[in-house]
């Protein structure tokens, strides 16, 4: 049987033999303990050919966290709430101010309304100290740019200031940029010429460019003013605790480390369905479309998530980054009349703001090829979508059929899930003899519900990756190399070669098309 045995070459961190009675035995939870300690990694710091790694990064005394794009979607909902629940747990440093910066004209109290509305909006809703929140708050009008940097430079220097008062300590200046994507470059170069970039650390929203050609020239703009180790593009389904999960049950249990690759999984299904509607962004939505909001960027994170090669070691975010970027780039270029459908729900082009012939898709599937040696042959599938029959996130390990006497008889295969929405679920779907008198068998599912592990106490992606930031812990957010691997891979989409997108019912699974994609399997979450 070379292929059974063939599998445990690729899986360079684990050992072959006496390993497993130990991993089975209670592993999983001590592994999601392990998981919550932070801070997880540490710098690596090479000079002549020794490399060392600095002990685990540490919350600066001070910061100022500058947000661009304050006054949008994204801050109001997810960003704002994250920065008080880094706060609530204590993550935020000893000396913090908030200044929020966007192109309209506010005073300070008609924006700390802004942030109040935020949090009382949010999950967690208003903290009873929200006073605390508002009261290192402040708001700089007028939008930021090289040519014209509005109220930001004259804000930063009263709350320097205001911040001297407190501490001696120089503040890490984090500049959080949740504005629409063509801001990012003519923000970046306003940061460099007025003096703002240096020492700072940036985070760019995503999409951070909008094709190839366009990721490379964004980031050709930011590197003139910002050095990599300053860039923190984010990708807010990395920050999620399934995701992040995903390589501590791998590299921690034997059971699923030596079984992850096509010696043991058939296919891998990483499906995201929304039942959301789009109206209240359209103006994005119809500029973007699902495959260029969730393919390239989200769905692409996870699956290099899940394709990764053991890094040498979690604690080295440059050794995780490596593994990552080489799981991006081993994604091969989709091919677009095989490998993809795409979808618009009907009803999209009666939207105001949507234009009455628009092609926009609102649903893609797409079959992704992922060659690397342990993945040749084993399809990634990824599907996405607005209104369509529930919400979910799920990743799914599809198994292959067992070499035992029980081949022919099973239906249902076995698998391994992630569930990554929320605080995220560990599932196992195995079959089992039917329990009676008779030898049948039935496919069950054993749950781990992440929020139950002790110890545990699951925290946002947003609010983790802002933790991250403070910490300078990039391990988390995407490079260059693998966007550009990503964006590689995408680009035939964008190409003439893009299928026309078929309608499919509001709250429904989208085209049948997509069927064809999982078999001879079904999709996991529904047709
Ligand atoms: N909304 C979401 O769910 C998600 C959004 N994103 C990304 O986040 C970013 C923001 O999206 P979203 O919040 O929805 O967009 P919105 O259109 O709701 O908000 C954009 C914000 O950017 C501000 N802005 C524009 N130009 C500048 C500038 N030069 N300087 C300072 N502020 C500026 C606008 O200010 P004003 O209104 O005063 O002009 C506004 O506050 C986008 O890149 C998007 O792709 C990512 C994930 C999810
Ligand atoms: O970035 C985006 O993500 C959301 C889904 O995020 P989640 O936090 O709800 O998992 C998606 O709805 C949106 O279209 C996209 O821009």
């Amino acid at each position: 049987m070379p292929v059974r045995s063939a599998h445990r070459a690729f899986d360079g961190a684990s050992s072959s033999s006496g390993v497993a009675d130990g991993s089975l035995s209670g592993m999983p939870v001590m592994a999601a303990i392990v998981a919550r300690e932070r801070p997880l990694c540490a710098r690596a710091v090479t000079l002549g050919n020794v490399t060392t790694y600095e002990s685990p990064q540490s919350l600066p005394e001070a910061a100022i966290v500058v947000l661009y794009g304050a006054t949008g979607d994204l801050a109001s909902r997810m960003v704002l709430p994250a920065i008080d629940e880094v706060r609530r747990r204590g993550l935020m440093p000893a000396h913090w101010r908030l200044v929020g910066c966007s192109t309209g004209r506010l005073d300070d109290d008609a924006f700390r309304d802004r942030v109040a509305a935020a949090l009382e909006g949010s999950e967690q809703g208003t903290p009873d100290d929200v006073d605390e929140v508002l009261g290192r708050v402040r708001y700089a009008g007028g939008g930021f740019s090289a040519e014209d940097p509005g109220d930001l430079p004259g804000v930063l220097n009263e709350v320097r200031e205001d911040l001297a008062g407190e501490t001696d300590a120089e503040p890490l200046v984090l500049h959080f940029l949740a504005v629409p994507p063509g801001a990012f470059a003519p923000i970046a170069r306003g940061l460099g010429a007025h003096g703002l970039a240096e020492g700072a650390r940036v985070v760019f929203e995503k999409p951070y460019g909008t094709s190839l050609e366009s990721f490379v020239e964004l980031d050709g703009a930011v590197k003139e003013v910002l050095d990599e180790e300053q860039i923190f593009r984010i990708d807010h389904f990395l920050g999620k605790e399934g995701v992040q999960t995903i390589y501590v049950m791998r590299f921690a249990n034997q059971l699923f480390g030596s079984e992850w690759s096509r010696a043991s999984v058939e296919q891998v299904q990483i499906d995201v369905p929304e039942d959301l509607d789009v109206a209240n962004r359209i103006g994005f939505y119809e500029a973007t479309g699902a495959a260029l909001d969730m393919i390239v960027t989200h769905l692409f994170q996870v699956a290099g998530q899940v394709a990764m090669e053991p890094p040498r070691s979690l604690r080295e975010p440059a050794a995780i980054h490596q593994a990552r970027e080489d799981a991006l780039r081993s994604f091969r270029p989709l091919e677009p009349a095989e490998d993809v459908v795409l979808g618009q729900f009907e009803g999209y082009r009666d939207i105001e703001g949507v234009a009455p012939d628009s092609e926009q898709d609102t649903y893609v599937a797409v079959r992704l090829w992922v060659d690397s040696e342990r993945w040749r042959g084993v399809p990634f599938l990824l599907r996405t979508g607005k209104r369509m029959a529930a919400k979910a996130q799920r990743i799914t390990l599809v198994l292959g059929p067992p070499y035992g006497p029980l081949d022919p008889e099973l239906d249902t295969p076995n698998s391994i899930q992630i569930d990554f929405s929320g605080s995220g679920e560990v599932r196992l779907g195995i079959t089992v003899k039917t329990p009676g008198p008779d030898l049948t068998y039935s496919s069950g599912t054993a749950v781990l519900d992440l929020d139950d592990v002790p110890g545990g106490e699951p925290i946002s992606p947003y609010a983790s990756l802002i933790h991250d930031v403070l910490l300078g812990d990039r391990s988390l957010f995407t490079t260059a190399e693998a966007l550009q691997g990503a964006f590689t891979a995408f680009a035939p989409l964008q190409g003439d070669a893009r299928p026309a997108p078929l309608p499919y019912v509001p709250g429904s699974w989208g085209p049948e098309e997509a069927r064809r994609l999982p078999a001879p399997h079904e999709w996991f979450l529904g047709q």
